[in-house]
This record gives structure tokens, sequence and C-alpha cells, in this order.
């Protein structure tokens, strides 16, 4: 799904309004109808409601909704907030119908001292500002949002479109914002429910059809987008009648040191899950029981060091078809002098994480030598130390794009919505994945799978985004059985089989 900015949302609204062509007060109405729909199959009419509306569109969408619920019966208080500014042309019109029928259940509110009293089990709708917000909330209208958002403990609070006060495609960082419970968003995800700093304001976001125009979305293009099952579909390759575990590609994975054994069976074990024809892994001498024991799937090749690696440069040669090296690694210096002369003659794709992406921080000229098209996966942390602070989210954002873009790079950073930012500047949101799989493992794991499906000769494209979404998907599965709390990142790789089964077969 394609992620507008607030601006190409306008152009949308316009373009359908010119093309389908349906005039803005209808566009209102149909927009606003599917939330009030939405509203009446969610709340029985013994819930009250109180809608904030603000002057433009955003208000307009909170006129239409408390028309249809009154309509319908519902007890309905609507609050005008009366901060200076012109309406909208189509909030005066559905204000005009509304005190036509309902002006006894109209309420201006002129300042702070004016917000209502709620009773037991209110539902607040916040329809104060959307996709129009030019600046921060200011003055007496910040203290209503923040007496909405006392609230919170006590009553439902629903958002239309956006909670008032987040911006769609800048930082909303330390400014007053609507914490909503539910937010009903307009047909597209904003940039703004995908960003860890508004990960309180937002709550659960439901995404309304309202008919934007099919062409306009078409023929547009976008720099953020979020993954979903259908593009899933596209990307997949189901596996050939004829096939031979050389078709699947022989893949290397280079990891795990004493005491970090671990992360290195975890990798492998994910990588053969996912398909890869053969895997070899490097290992020190200190691992070889353990990966032999833990994953007869894999070969083994020992270093000659019995503690971590440093003769790895030594193996990866033509006959592997990807690498992936990183997980329980360790640092040491013998280690980032072998990945140094792996940089300098290894050129295929290839994956590097953990411990190898801390070697790359450290050498940043090193970041050069990888082969293009390759596969970071950082998590926030590791990101900061291999390309720098940001001040917000959204900067962060754009430095990954940047960054992608200048090494020409895949670039996962890791996160609720894990952000893929791609050699051409665009950036991934992956849609799977749950709190539980916040979890030691869990990256090790991601790591064997991004390296088993570039074995399978997935271009790295396909590999990074159907990799994080399998990932995900297979965390939801093991969460749903385990709870997030009791899930091990071991589990994401036995929810692996059925993830594929549920999303391809
Ligand atoms: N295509 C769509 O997505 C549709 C959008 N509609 C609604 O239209 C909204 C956008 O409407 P508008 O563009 O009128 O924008 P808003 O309703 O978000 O607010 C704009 C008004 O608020 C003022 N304003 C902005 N920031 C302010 C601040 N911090 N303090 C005080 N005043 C401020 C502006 O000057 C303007 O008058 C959407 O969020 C949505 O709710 C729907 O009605 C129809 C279809
Ligand atoms: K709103």
């Amino acid at each position: 799904m394609k992620i507008f900015s607030a601006a190409q949302i306008r152009e949308a609204d316009a373009f359908t309004i010119a093309h389908e062509p349906v005039s803005s007060t209808d566009l209102m109405g149909r927009a606003a109808g599917k939330c009030a729909d939405w509203l009446m199959e969610h709340y029985p009419p013994s819930h009250p409601f109180y809608i904030f509306c603000g002057k433009g569109n955003n208000g307009g969408d909170g006129l239409v909704i408390a028309q249809k619920l009154l309509d319908e019966g519902y007890v309905v208080t609507v609050c005008l907030l009366e901060y200076g500014s012109k309406a909208s042309e189509d909030y005066i019109y559905y204000y005009r119908r509304l005190q036509q029928q309902y002006a006894g259940r109209i309420r201006e509110i002129a300042d702070v001292t004016g917000f209502p009293e709620l009773p037991p089990s209110a539902v607040i709708v916040d329809a104060i500002f959307g996709t129009g917000l030019n600046k921060p909330i200011e003055g007496w209208l910040a203290g209503v949002i923040h007496k909405i958002n006392d609230q919170h403990p006590r009553h439902t609070i629903v958002a239309i479109d956006m909670p008032s006060g987040l911006k769609a495609d800048t930082s909303s960082r330390n400014t007053p914002v609507i914490q909503a419970h539910h937010t009903l968003s307009f047909e597209f995800y904003k940039l703004a429910f995908l960003l860890p700093e508004n990960a309180a304001v937002a709550g659960q976001v439901h995404i309304l059809p309202i008919g934007l125009s099919p062409e306009y979305i078409t023929h547009t293009s976008t720099r953020y987008h979020l993954t979903d099952l259908d593009m899933m579909r596209t990307i997949y390759m189901p596996r050939t009648p004829f096939s031979h575990k050389g078709t699947y590609g022989h893949a290397l994975l280079i990891a795990g040191s004493r005491g970090k054994m671990g992360a290195a069976v975890l990798s492998a074990k994910a990588c053969i899950r996912v398909g890869a024809g053969l895997l070899s892994c490097h290992i020190p001498d200190c691992g070889y029981d353990i990966m032999q024991i833990s994953e007869p799937c894999a070969m083994c090749i020992t270093d000659e060091l019995p503690d971590h690696s440093a003769h790895f440069h030594e193996q990866a040669d033509a006959r592997y078809k990807t690498i992936g090296i990183g997980p329980g690694l360790g640092t040491a210096t013998a280690t980032a002098s072998s990945l140094e002369k792996l940089l300098a003659t290894y050129k295929r794709p290839m994956v590097i994480d953990a411990d190898a992406l801390n070697i790359l921080s450290v050498y940043p000229s090193l970041l050069y030598q990888v082969p293009a098209g390759s596969i970071l996966t950082p998590h926030p942390k590791e990101f900061e130390r291999l390309f720098g602070p940001s001040a917000n989210d959204v900067e962060r954002l754009e430095l990954l794009s940047k960054q992608a873009v200048r090494l020409q790079l895949y670039i996962l950073l890791k996160g609720r919505y894990t952000a893929i930012g791609c050699p051409d500047g665009a950036v991934y949101f992956n849609a799977t994945g749950n709190p539980g799989m916040a979890t030691g493992g869990s990256g090790d794991v991601l790591t064997g799978i991004l390296t088993g499906l570039l074995a399978q000769d997935y271009s790295p494209k396909a590999a990074v985004l159907l990799g994080a979404w399998i990932h995900g998907y297979a965390g939801d599965l093991a969460a749903a059985h385990l709870s997030q709390e009791a899930m091990s990142a071991a589990d994401i790789i036995s929810n692996l089989g059925s993830a594929f089964m549920e999303c391809f077969y």
C-alpha cells in the first residue's frame, strides 16, 4: 500500500472530485458516513457521544457524524471549538443542516473552561484537525487537547482521520496531540502512524476506504509504502517440480563465538527453514558440537581459533550463493580484519547483521566495500552507530533512505514497523510482527531468513521484503499460540512453516 503525503491526499481528493465526479460536500458525506457506521457498529446508543469539531473539513466530518448518530437516536453533544478561523465551505453546509434539526445539541466552546463534564461511558470523537494541520496546536486549543487526553483512562477517544495535532508526514515530537484509542483514517495509512515516536497517539488504526480515485492512486508514486499480503504473493516463488538442492543455493553463515553460539544456531535453523538448498556455517572451534547437534541439516567449517572466527575470508568464495554474517560473531580485531578481506573479494549481495555491523561502524570506510544490493539489518542503536543520530523519527527515515541510495544497499531498520530503505530511495514498512519479538535472538532469526532467501535466488529487494514479512508473520503466529511474553526467538522459527502455509499455499 502506498503511503501518501498530506499534499498528495489533497490532490487525490481534488482529482476524485473532478473525475468521478463527486461534489466535495458529497465526498465528505461519504467519508464521514463511513466513520459514523463504524462508530454505530462498535458502540450502542447507550454511549453518549461528545464530538469535538474544528472549523476545517475535519470538523465538517464531525458534523456529518453527529447528524448521522442523532438521526439514529444516539445522545450526542456537538462541541464546536470557536478559535476564530474561517470555517470551510463544506463545514458551513453541514453546520446549517445540523443547526436546523438539532440546534439544542450544539455547544460553542471558546476557551478551556467551556470543556464539558463527561458522564460515564461517554465516547469522545476528535474531529478538531486532520491532514490540514499546518502548525502546532497552541493556546487554549492546546488546553482542550490536554483536557481530552486527561479523559483517556475513563473514556474512549476516537480520532477522525488523524489524532488532532499529529502531522501526517513531519515530526510532531513535543507538541500537543490527541491520544486516541482508535483512529478512523481515510483510504491510506499516514506516515505518522508508523513512527515509534507516535506510539502513544493513534491507538488502533482502522483504514476506511472512501472511494478516492483508483486512477490517481495507481499513477501517483510515493517514497513510502506499507507491505501487505498481496504484495508478498507477487514476490513469493513456489518451488518447481524438477528442482534439486542445487536449485536453492548454497549459503554460508559466518556467526557465533564462545558464549554466543546460540545466535549462530538460531540463524542456521531459520536459514534452513525458509528453504536454502545447502547451508555451511563457519564457526569457531568451540561451536562445533553445539552446531552439529543442534542443526544436523547444516554443515560446519571450524575456524583455526577456538573462541571466535578470524579466517572466514579464506572460505568465502564463489561456491556460495550468498553469505550471512554477524550474529554472535564478536568484534575482535582479527575478526574485523577477516571481514575486511572478505569484503575485498566476495562481491555478491550478502546479509550483514549484529557484530558485523558493529565492526563496520568502527571502520566506516568498509561500508563502501559492501557489495551493492547487500542487506544491512541494524536495530536503532546499531543504525545510530553506523550513520549518526537523528533529531526525530522522520529525520531518521530520511537518513535511512539517503544512505541506502548513497551506498546502493538495502538497509532494514528494525522496529514495530521495520523500515526498509532501498537503493532507489523508496522506503517500505513491514506490516507484520508484535512486541513478543522484542526478545534476544529474533534478529539472528531474521538474518538466517534473509540469507536463506538470497540463496534461493530471490532478488535482494524480494528477499528483504518477503523476509521481514514472513519473520513477523511467524512471530504473530507464535504470539497467538503462546502469548507475546512466553514466545522466544526459537518459536518464530517453529512457526515459519505455518506462516508459509497461511500466506502462500
Ligand atoms: N480525501 C480525504 O481524505 C478526505 C478528507 N476529508 C477531511 O478533511 C480533512 C482535511 O481538511 P482541511 O484541509 O480543511 O484541514 P483540517 O480540517 O485538518 O484543518 C484545517 C483548518 O485548520 C486551520 N489550522 C491548521 N492548523 C491549525 C492550528 N494548529 N491551530 C489552529 N488552526 C489550525 C487551518 O488554517 C484550516 O482552517 C481530513 O483530515 C479529513 O478529515 C473528508 O472530509 C473528505 C475526504
Ligand atoms: K482529528
